[in-house]
């Protein structure tokens, strides 16, 4: 059988940086071309970044996506690598009113062959319906490797999760290898989805899929990769690692195609008719050079386990959120309590010690262990380490404004929030803020406080996996040789927002264990009440949390984006009315 060596560029690219995205194209296709590969496939709109949101509807950005494609052909042209076929993702519109999200095959200087993605997903997080109009037609490529040809199809992420599509038609189009661009964000498991996904579909095609995805944070999404190659058989080749920039390149198998083409079929699909469009692009492809001497077998990265995989997206995510905002670096309040040591803690891993700034804010109500774990904290990670009492400015507000109770509870973390905010502007660092999504689902916060911030990694971890993080980070340093970033009394120590004194997160809320599995039902899995006691819930709990739960919806409404690592995250992912007076159980 002819092999091609193929090679899949799992890369980062920003959203609307056209020029960078296309020099990221550039530099892939030429390490590709320097493996000896025949075929590099880069993922899902990499040359516009994913997803491009309501920059579909300006004309000028579909004009600069089109003109960037072609630009991009010349210069890979010029580049000397004309001869190799690139595959790459971008917004197309045709006819002009018809916004598409778009592969193209580019090659001999120009683009050779596209493909409209079919199935557009519009749940959770997605919203294509909004955004683009769907492709019917199939597109093959023709292309010479090892002396004879072999077809290839094209297809784009969504076209994966349904059964009965593209897949269907590129098996009755008698394709040997089915190519998958995808924009796919990671949540927690979802690679165990994927691999099984992959298989299903190369069965269904009959066929080989390699299948890439992007790397790289974009606002509240990250994208793991986890690009691989799984034969119509369902064997796994090869598997890049997540979250890193990779290259996978191997040797593949892929049938020759009869001396005689198939005549082009109409393909009924079960759930649409596609016409198959064939291209042969064989005149335009230049032999690769051949790789002279080993195979190349990309081989199957090790999977990590859950904690080490969420640490990596939410290092990952912020570093992104930081890098491709222009920021350099975070300024975040340390109270010694567990959460903004584990936020500090992923904003060293991901900006180095230099980049983090710590502040501590003791009040009259601060217990003198909240400044000794905010100083170990800090000398633990190296980061950068300051002091800011608040008693002073707290007691300024007091003695010319009459307030009492929850009202000067609140008005330390609003000081605090002050103080955070001043020095953003002043030093130009970005205010990270620490609620976690328990905190964030029952409203436990001060808005304009402790909620001020520009970015929240925890936004989507629950409490309860904060400390599972934690654990796993310090027995990950300690497995390096390294020092534990995070003391051990600040995951020990039960949860308290000192506003007063003695106070504890458990006069306000249940137990974190209770109040999570509670919020897991009725948020991630959108149980009602009843199915709610039918698990086993104390009916009292369960009505409490739902009710502090709807009645937070204006608090998160104007949250600080963070990192979704959950099936279902606060934000995009979970759109509710803040006005609303529908209470489940009534
Ligand atoms: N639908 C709506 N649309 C717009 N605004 C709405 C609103 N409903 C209330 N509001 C406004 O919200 C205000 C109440 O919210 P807010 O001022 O935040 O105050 P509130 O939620 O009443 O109190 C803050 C709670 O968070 C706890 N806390 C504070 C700080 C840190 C931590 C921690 O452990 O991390 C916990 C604190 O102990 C207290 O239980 C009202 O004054 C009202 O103006
Ligand atoms: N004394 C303090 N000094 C500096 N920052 C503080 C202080 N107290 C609270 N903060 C900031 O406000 C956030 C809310 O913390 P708070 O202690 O009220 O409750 P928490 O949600 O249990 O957080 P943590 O576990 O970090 O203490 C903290 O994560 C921190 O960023
Ligand atoms: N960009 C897409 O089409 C992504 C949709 C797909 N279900 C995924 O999450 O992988």
């Amino acid at each position: 059988m002819p092999t091609l060596r193929i090679a899949l560029a799992q890369v980062n690219p920003t959203v609307g940086d056209l020029a960078g995205n296309a020099a990221l194209v550039r530099q892939g296709a030429r390490r590709a071309a320097e493996a000896g590969a025949g075929l590099v496939v880069f993922p899902e709109m990499v040359l516009t970044g994913y997803p491009v949101e309501d920059l579909v509807f300006r004309g000028s950005f579909v004009a600069a996506s089109q003109q960037a494609l072609r630009q991009l052909a010349l210069d890979l042209d010029a580049d000397g690598l004309g001869g190799l076929p690139v595959v790459v993702g971008y917004l197309d519109a045709e006819p002009a009113q018809d916004r598409r999200n778009t592969a193209a095959v580019l090659c001999g200087g120009q683009p050779v062959a596209r493909y409209f993605k079919h199935h557009l997903p519009n749940y959770g997080v997605f919203d294509e319906d909004r955004y683009f109009t769907p492709g019917s037609t199939m597109t093959v490529i023709r292309m010479p490797v090892d002396g004879a040809k072999v077809d290839i199809a094209l297809t784009i992420c969504e076209d994966l999760w349904q059964a009965g599509g593209p897949f269907t038609v590129a098996r009755e189009a008698g394709v040997g290898l089915v190519l998958s661009l995808n924009g796919s964000p990671y949540e927690l498991d979802k690679d165990d989805v994927r691999l099984p996904l992959v298989q299903r579909r190369a069965a269904e095609a009959g066929a080989t899929v390699a299948y890439v995805n992007l790397i790289g944070g974009q606002d509240e999404l990250v994208f793991d990769g986890d690009s691989m190659i799984v034969t119509a058989a369902g064997e796994l080749l090869a598997r890049a690692p997540q979250f890193v920039d990779h290259l996978l390149v191997h040797d593949l198998e892929v049938p020759a195609v009869a001396a005689e083409p198939p005549a082009t079929p109409q393909v009924m699909s079960p759930g649409a008719a596609m016409r198959v469009h064939r291209v042969d692009i064989s005149q335009r492809v230049a032999t690769p050079p051949g790789p002279g001497g080993d195979a190349a077998h990309a081989g199957v990265a090790e999977r990590a386990g859950d904690e080490a995989e969420v640490w990596q997206a939410l290092v990952l995510g912020l570093r992104d959120y930081v890098g491709k905002n222009g920021f350099r670096s975070v300024t975040l309040g340390l109270s010694g309590g567990i959460d903004s040591a584990v936020v500090a803690a992923i904003a060293v891993d991901a900006l180095g010690p230099s980049g983090v700034v710590g502040v501590s804010m003791p009040s009259g109500h601060s217990s003198d262990h909240s400044r000794d774990d905010a100083a170990d904290l800090a000398a633990r990670t190296g980061l950068d380490y300051r002091t800011e009492p608040i008693q002073e400015m707290v007691d300024a507000f007091l003695a010319n404004l009459s307030l009492s109770g929850l009202a000067v509870e609140n008005l330390q973390a609003r000081v605090r929030g002050v103080i955070l905010m001043a020095l953003s502007n002043q030093e130009g660092r970005l205010v990270l803020t620490t609620g976690n999504k328990s905190e964030l689902a029952v409203g436990y916060s001060t808005l304009y406080g402790d909620s001020v911030g520009g970015f929240n990694p925890l936004k989507d971890v629950p409490k309860s996996m904060v400390w599972q993080l934690a654990r796993w980070r310090n027995a990950a340093a300690v497995e390096r040789g390294q020092t534990p970033p995070i003391p051990e009394r600040s995951i020990l120590k039960p949860p308290s927002a000192e506003l007063r004194p003695g106070q504890l997160d458990t006069d306000s809320l249940p137990d974190y264990d209770v109040l999570d599995a509670i919020l897991a039902g009725y948020v991630d899995g959108d149980l009602g009440r009843d199915e709610l006691l039918a698990a086993g819930h104390d009916p009292a709990t369960v009505d409490r949390v739902l009710r502090l739960v709807d009645l937070a919806e204006h608090k998160r409404r104007q949250s600080a984006p963070g990192t979704k690592i959950s099936i279902k995250a606060f934000g995009r992912d979970r759109r509710l009315p803040i006005t609303n007076r529908f209470r489940d159980g009534g």
